[in-house]
């Protein structure tokens, strides 16, 4: 990863839905000293609940768990009847709460990144909070209109760097194609391209573009939107950005062996820098294979640095002791990482 140096980077962890394994895989990651080495956390979120947990996983876990009293934490309204495993409207609003806390304390200057544990869509909408996720909470409280969901993964085999942004999210499948066009695409390009540069110090990257349909198409037979516009859209927008190598259009099913094997086997065989999947499942089911425990959601375009689990809530094992850390770990180790690189540009 990059390379780390000077003062410690203030964070903030929100505590995701208290009712799933956000509390322990928070407590679990925490325990690592090396992590409060370089950071000064802060958890936005309830003391009382992670005690809660704290007391009620420890005698069963085997992995370590670091104590509440030794954390920040800044209080914001939790149910106090929370069953693991049985998220609720309460427990959707308490983990809408976390989050708007995080950002406002980060706009105002306490906070140089947020990590977000995860929380439940589902109970949003129930609690009355009508966002497709945090990525657009995120987005529309810092005012930013142009923003995107990107995947970060670090390979423990090879080292290799993993780096996949989604043009469209949280839609139907079936509404895909007409959520696609080329504005959006320039959009998701442009901040990728920006992103990058900021935080990978790359200037002259290679970028693969996914096609939409199988075989990408083959030449209109399987699919008409290649050979209607994403073609051209493609050859205008290498034209629009000479310093970078577009690759594309990949048929989908194409584009992940090359960065399977530089993840499992060979980290120096030739990948492009970054992948642009066009829908949420041709994105992260190929991520997810290759790195469920290692990768991390991040959202390109914000003011701040936020990164997050690329697992969910996981309410099937929360309160069982059974959860892996490894992606929250990720996730706080990248936001570290990249909260000290834009320190230094
Ligand atoms: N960043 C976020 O806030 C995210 C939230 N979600 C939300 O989470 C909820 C559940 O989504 P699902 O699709 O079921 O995905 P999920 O990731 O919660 O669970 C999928 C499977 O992976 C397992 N799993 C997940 N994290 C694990 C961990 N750390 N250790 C061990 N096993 C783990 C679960 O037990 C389950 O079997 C939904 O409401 C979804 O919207 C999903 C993805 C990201
Ligand atoms: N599949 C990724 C995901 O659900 C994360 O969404 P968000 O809550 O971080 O916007």
């Amino acid at each position: 990863m990059i390379n780390q140096s000077g003062s410690k980077v203030d964070l903030a962890i929100t505590m995701g839905d208290p009712a799933s394994i956000g509390g322990e895989i928070i407590l679990k990651a925490l325990s690592r000293p090396s992590i409060h080495d370089r950071a000064n956390i802060t958890i936005i979120g309830s003391r009382s609940h992670l005690e809660k947990t704290y007391h009620h996983l420890q005698p069963f876990t085997s992995q370590e768990l670091i104590h509440p009293d030794s954390l920040n934490i800044i209080e914001v309204d939790t149910p106090e009847n929370i069953i693991w495993g049985k998220g609720n409207q309460e427990t959707g609003k308490a983990s809408f709460l976390y989050l708007e806390n995080a950002i406002a304390l980060t706009l105002n200057g306490q906070f140089e990144g947020i990590v977000t544990a995860p929380i439940a869509k589902s109970l949003w909408q129930s609690a009355g909070y009508d966002y497709p996720g945090q990525t657009e909470v995120l987005a529309q409280k810092s005012g930013r209109e142009k923003f995107a969901m990107m995947f970060l993964g670090l390979s423990p085999y090879t080292n290799w760097v993993l780096r996949t942004i989604l043009a469209t999210t949280h839609i139907p499948l079936k509404t895909v194609s007409d959520n696609l066009n080329s504005s959006i695409l320039d959009s998701k390009l442009e901040l990728l391209i920006e992103n990058l540069k900021q935080d990978f110090n790359l200037e002259k990257s290679t970028i693969a573009v996914a096609g939409l349909n199988p075989h990408s198409g083959e030449d209109g037979k399987l699919g008409i939107e290649e050979k209607e516009w994403l073609q051209d859209w493609l050859i205008n927008a290498q034209k629009k950005y000479p310093q970078v190598k577009l690759i594309g259009l990949i048929p989908p099913d194409i584009m992940w062996i090359k960065p399977t094997q530089a993840w499992f086997r060979d980290g120096n065989i030739d990948t492009p820098d970054a992948f642009l999947a066009l829908y949420h499942d041709q994105g992260l089911i190929p991520v997810k294979a290759m790195a469920f425990d290692q990768a991390v959601n991040t959202t390109v375009g914000l003011p701040f640095v936020r990164t997050s689990p690329d697992h969910g809530t996981a309410f099937d094992i929360a309160g069982q002791g059974v959860a892996n850390p490894s992606s929250m770990l990720s996730a706080i180790e990248w936001a570290i990482a990249l909260c000290y690189n834009r320190k230094q540009t």
